[in-house]
């Protein structure tokens, strides 16, 4: 394997009585593309989160690039997450005052571009995913699988070293959910960027390198190549 980017090891994670993550260790390599599958409620979601510093695991520990990300602060996970961390949460959660240009060119800006370059990244991006046409829309004013592409672009404006992508194509159908792939994978392959993609679908997981699959928060079985 390629140098690790994220190691998690042990992880266990409850909300109340609900063990979400029950002692799972999973290791990612830089470059790789790997597919979180499992039903609904086995922890993916979860996982995730754990993986981007979202959230801390009640034990078990998570490295990125060797560093446990428990022994950061807040700020300097905040930090990881703008500067290296691309983060698409399963319901977009865009700025909903916010035009579609400026939701996307938001983590630029506040990463110190000039509003110029980040209207014009933001445009590129837009494009790219097939929704230049809501450049100037609201949230209000878009279906759900523009809005989704909207936020993918803004998870991937910043060129991140790893993104984290939760359900990235639920809410879109299978012709554009297979558009919306083909864009993220090759562009990461080309630029060896990291993704965590967490999806139920298999067709999803067909895209990535690598798929781990839960059961009730615990690793299935030995990891199998998607
Ligand atoms: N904030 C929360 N409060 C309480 N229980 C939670 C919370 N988040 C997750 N859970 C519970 O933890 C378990 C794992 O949830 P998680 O969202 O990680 O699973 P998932 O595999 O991503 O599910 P889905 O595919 O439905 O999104 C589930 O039983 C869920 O109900």
């Amino acid at each position: 394997m390629n140098d690790p980017v994220l190691q998690a090891e042990g992880l266990v994670r409850s909300y109340g009585k609900t063990q979400a993550l029950r002692g799972l260790s999973v290791t990612i390599a830089s470059g790789e593309i790997v597919a979180v599958s499992g039903p609904s409620g086995c922890g993916k979601s979860t996982l995730l989160h754990c993986l981007a510093g979202i959230i801390v695991p009640d034990s078990g520990a998570v490295r990125y690039r060797g560093q446990p990300l428990g022994e950061m602060s807040e700020k300097q996970r905040s930090r990881l997450r703008r500067t290296s961390f691309g983060v698409l949460f399963q319901f977009g959660q865009l700025v909903a005052e916010l035009p579609a240009v400026d939701n996307v060119g938001l983590p630029l800006l506040l990463g110190g571009y000039q509003k110029r370059i980040a209207d014009s990244k933001s445009l590129e991006w837009l494009q790219r995913l097939g929704v230049a046409e809501v450049a100037s829309a609201l949230p209000s004013e878009m279906s759900g699988g523009q809005a989704q592409r909207v936020a993918l672009a803004r998870a991937m404006v910043t060129e991140p070293e790893v993104l984290f992508a939760d359900e990235p194509t639920g809410a879109l159908d299978s012709l554009a959910g297979e558009q919306v792939l083909e864009v993220l994978t090759s562009h990461a392959r080309q630029r060896n960027m990291t993704v965590v993609l967490v999806t139920h679908d298999a067709k999803v997981a067909a895209y990535a390198d690598r798929e781990v699959l839960l059961r009730d928060g615990a690793q299935l079985a030995a990891e199998v190549p998607a």
